[in-house]
Formats: C-alpha cells, sequence, structure tokens
C-alpha cells in the first residue's frame, strides 16, 4: 500500500465541537433511561461532509469488557471509553439484574461483582443484543453456572452459537438448550484443546472468559483475531489472568489464578471510524479522524487507496478525501485481517457512484445484503447472486424514503442518503443507535443536514 509511505506522520488532533442546530433534539438516551426520540431521521443530501471527529470506544470490545467485569470477585471494575449506544445499555441493566453494581457517568462504567452475582440472565434483555451470549462465559467462570437465553441481534442469516457450547463442554460443563435458553453448569472447569471450525468472535470470548476459571491450561486454535478478541484478552490480564497469543489464531491460557478488579481504556471502534470515513468520501468531503488505531483499519485503508482515496495516517489519526467519483473495485469480507463484515453494507453504499462496476461478496453472513433493495429505492444499479453483489455504479442517487432492518443496513443508508440529491428519510433508525453514539449530531458537525423527523 502506498500509504505505508505516510504512516508515523502525526496530524493535529483536537477535541470534537458538536455544533448543535438549533431544530436537533437535545443529546439522547433511548431505552428505559430515556425519552425515546423518533424512529425515523431526515436528510438532505449532497452537502460534502468535511471536519474532525473524534471516535467513541468500540461496542463490540465495550460489550464484552462488561461482562468480563463479573470475574472480579472484589473491588470495582472501571472501564472508560464505554460508547453511548443502546446495546451498552442493555448489557449494563442485565448486570445490574444480576446483582452487580453500577455506576456509569461521560463514558466511564464502574462495575462492582464483589457481592453475590445471579446465574440467570432475563430473556427482555438477552434477546435485544448478540453480546447477552457472552454472560455464558462470565457467569460459568463466575458461578459454575449460567442460565443464559439464545441471544439477538443484528438479522444477517443464522447465528447459531454451536461453537460456544461445544467449546464449554470440551472444558468440563453439562450444557443443554431447553425452551430457548442455554444452561451450563459445571462443578469444576478442566483446561482443554479446542478447535474452532470457525474463528467466531463470540466463541472466542467466551471460551477465553470461561477458561480463566479452568483448572490448567486452554489453548483455542483457528481463535478469532479481532481487536476486539484481543482487547477483551488484554483487560483479562489486567485482571491477572494469564492469557496468551490473543491477536493471533492459537490463544493459549492458564486458568485458576484469582482476578481482580482493574481499571482499562477500551480501543476506539473501527467499525464507527470506517462508517464516517466512507459518510465523507461518498459525499466527496474531507476528513479527519481523531482516536482511531490506523492498524485497526487496514483492509479498509488499502480499498479505498485502490478506489482513489487521499490518504494520510497518523500515529492516532487518518485524513482522507476524495474529489470524484471513486474508482470500481472488488471486495470480499473475511474474518480478521481481512475487510470485515460489519463495513459491508457502508462500504457497497459509497460504491454506489462508483465508475465502472464494484464485486462485493459476503464470506462471513448469510445474508447481509438487506440494504441492498432500499439502496435500489434511491438509483442504484445492483444484481446479487448468492452471496455476490454487482454494483454498477451511477453518476448519482436521489433521495427516497428507505428503511433500515438492522444496525449496519442503517448505516449504509444513511450514507446514501447522505451522498444524494433531494431528500431521504430513513425509518428503523432505533437499530442504529444501537451501536452509534449520537450519530445524528456527528453528522450534522460535519456538515450534513439531518435531524430526526
Ligand atoms: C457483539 C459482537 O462482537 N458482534 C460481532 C461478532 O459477532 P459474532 O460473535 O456473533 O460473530 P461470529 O464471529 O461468531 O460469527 C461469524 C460466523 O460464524 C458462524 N458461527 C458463529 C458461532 C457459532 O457457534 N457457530 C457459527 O456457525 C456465524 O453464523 C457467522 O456466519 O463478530 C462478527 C463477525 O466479525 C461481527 O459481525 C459482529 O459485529
Ligand atoms: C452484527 C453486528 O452486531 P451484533 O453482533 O451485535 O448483532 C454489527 O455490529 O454489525
Amino acid at each position: 500500500m502506498s500509504i505505508a509511505g505516510t504512516r508515523g506522520v502525526q496530524l493535529a488532533s483536537a477535541e470534537l465541537h458538536v455544533t448543535r442546530k438549533p431544530e436537533d433534539p437535545p443529546p439522547l438516551l433511548w431505552g428505559e433511561t430515556g425519552q425515546a426520540p423518533s424512529d425515523r431521521v431526515r436528510i438532505r443530501g449532497g452537502r460534502p461532509l468535511s471536519g474532525r471527529l473524534r471516535v467513541s470506544g468500540a461496542k463490540n470490545a465495550a460489550v464484552a469488557l462488561l461482562p468480563a467485569c463479573l470475574l472480579a470477585r472484589d473491588g470495582v471494575s472501571e472501564l472508560a471509553q464505554v460508547p453511548d449506544i443502546v446495546d451498552v445499555d442493555v448489557v449494563v441493566q442485565i448486570l445490574e439484574q444480576l446483582g452487580a453494581t453500577l455506576d456509569r457517568a461521560e463514558g466511564t462504567v464502574r462495575v462492582g461483582a464483589a457481592g453475590p452475582i445471579a446465574d440467570e440472565v432475563p430473556y427482555d434483555q438477552a434477546k435485544r443484543v448478540r453480546a447477552s451470549s457472552l454472560f455464558l462465559g462470565a457467569l460459568i467462570a463466575r458461578n459454575g453456572r449460567a442460565v443464559v437465553p439464545l441471544p439477538g441481534g443484528c438479522d444477517i442469516g443464522p447465528r447459531p452459537i454451536d461453537l460456544h457450547l461445544k467449546g464449554l463442554a470440551e472444558l468440563g460443563a453439562e450444557v443443554r438448550v431447553e425452551r430457548g435458553y442455554v444452561i451450563a453448569q459445571a462443578r469444576k472447569l478442566v483446561g482443554s484443546e479446542i478447535y474452532l471450525d470457525f474463528p467466531s468472535v463470540g466463541a472466542t470470548e467466551n471460551l477465553m472468559m470461561a477458561a480463566t476459571a479452568a483448572s490448567g491450561t486452554t489453548v483455542i486454535y483457528n481463535a478469532a483475531k479481532e481487536p476486539e478478541v484481543v482487547d477483551l484478552a488484554n483487560f483479562l490480564v489486567g485482571m491477572g489472568a494469564r492469557v496468551v497469543g490473543a491477536g493471533t489464531d492459537l490463544v493459549r491460557i492458564q486458568g485458576g489464578l484469582p482476578l481482580h478488579a482493574t481499571s482499562y481504556t477500551i480501543i476506539p471502534d473501527r467499525i464507527e471510524a470506517g462508517t464516517y470515513l466512507l459518510a465523507s468520501l461518498a459525499s466527496r468531503g474531507e476528513i479527519v479522524l481523531e482516536n482511531v488505531i490506523p492498524k485497526h483499519l487496514e483492509s479498509l485503508l488499502a480499498k479505498l487507496e485502490e478506489a482513489g482515496v487521499q490518504i494520510e495516517v497518523g500515529l492516532d489519526s487518518l485524513r482522507a478525501s476524495l474529489r470524484r467519483r471513486p474508482s470500481a473495485i472488488s471486495v470480499k469480507t473475511l474474518p480478521y485481517p481481512g475487510f470485515p463484515t460489519d463495513l459491508q453494507p457502508q462500504l457497497s453504499a459509497f460504491l454506489l457512484t462508483a465508475e465502472g462496476t464494484s464485486i462485493v461478496t459476503e464470506r462471513v453472513f448469510e445474508d447481509r445484503f438487506r440494504h441492498i433493495d432500499e439502496l435500489k429505492r434511491m438509483g442504484a444499479q445492483i444484481k446479487t447472486e448468492s452471496r455476490t453483489a454487482v454494483i454498477m455504479g451511477v453518476p448519482q442517487l436521489s433521495g427516497a424514503p428507505v428503511t433500515a432492518t438492522d444496525l449496519r443496513t442503517g448505516a449504509a443508508l444513511v450514507i446514501a442518503g447522505l451522498s444524494a440529491t433531494g431528500e431521504t428519510t430513513v425509518d428503523g433508525f432505533r437499530h442504529v443507535r444501537r451501536g452509534y453514539a449520537r450519530m445524528v449530531e456527528k453528522l450534522a458537525s460535519l456538515g450534513a443536514d439531518i435531524r430526526y423527523d
């Protein structure tokens, strides 16, 4: 990648100044804690999005590290840079209902788990997020018993948890599924060698947590290498665990050590960073992202450069601009360090106005093209065959009413709306709030004309 030449360039950093427009509603909380804002946003597209934006903490790291706080039997764990998103709200509610003490202010969450912790995760919360499945590993390590409803999360095709259950059984747990609940219990967990048929993020995380309480050493072969898995491993090490090899496909955990509360800062969200990068580029703007780990974005940056984007990489920042239509490219999603499936819909939205025909292949999930029919309402020219989308670039999209069916579909529709002429309304914006902190305000600070309807 020729961007290698610009690495090490430190860009000036500045705080994000969010300029709220009078018509924008105040900062929002969703769910039980606040008044639910409208489920629809209205966008008047065609304005280049430019400026500086500070990236929030990573959703997929936060929702794994929060359950892991249950492994500390003393003190209060403190997580910084926790994003203000609905999935975090839900995981925090689960922790409270299990008996942990919670204190949450300005991106810092303190979790006390010194008292008794219940075994059973409530269905009403579990069904709302995928990350509820991560209480399996945390609770069996903590209590020797976990009763966890089958999880929810984005509707992007079948999402079994067979690898999680198989791995727990290999650690000596008795595991069964009854009436939609996983019941896992073990008088004693014993370290084991576990091979994952697929490098599943959730299975790797659950098994790392469970293995901290198993006697002896556990080895996970074909482990997921995602940065969020590494973040969880680093947090566990901070708590006193011995975890070696996270970020490679072979992770070793020496179990049985006492874990204690610690303080930790969650990594920046690479998917949020990629989303704002793509939104700015789709609108032909110039963006500086602060608080990023550029290495976590390498597959995206390589593809953007192929498409003609100018990129400067700093130590913890990125600058990117595009003044013309991008060139068409081919992309396949893969486990990390491959191109992330969680950016596939947003990249597809960016490629709608490319010059030429792009090929996007989804290799991680079976049904992650729900955004395509909606994008066609805006004039996109796309054909799909099985897990491949053939995108024939058009010079311009036109605004239309569209509906999000999951988190990243919503982000893709917002990106398309920002680059289209005229007005777009995106229904189902509640899905976006699951994973993006104050997206409307952040986009408005870059010059977007976007507001809750
Ligand atoms: C909360 C969280 O961190 N979510 C992320 C996590 O989801 P999640 O942990 O659910 O994703 P996995 O890596 O487990 O899933 C990837 C693939 O493996 C399959 N599979 C997974 C487990 C299993 O037991 N059996 C099985 O067949 C899934 O159906 C899917 O096709 O990683 C995904 C892949 O990077 C991301 O899109 C999600 O944003
Ligand atoms: C698929 C996603 O999330 P989850 O696994 O939480 O449903 C995502 O973040 O794109």
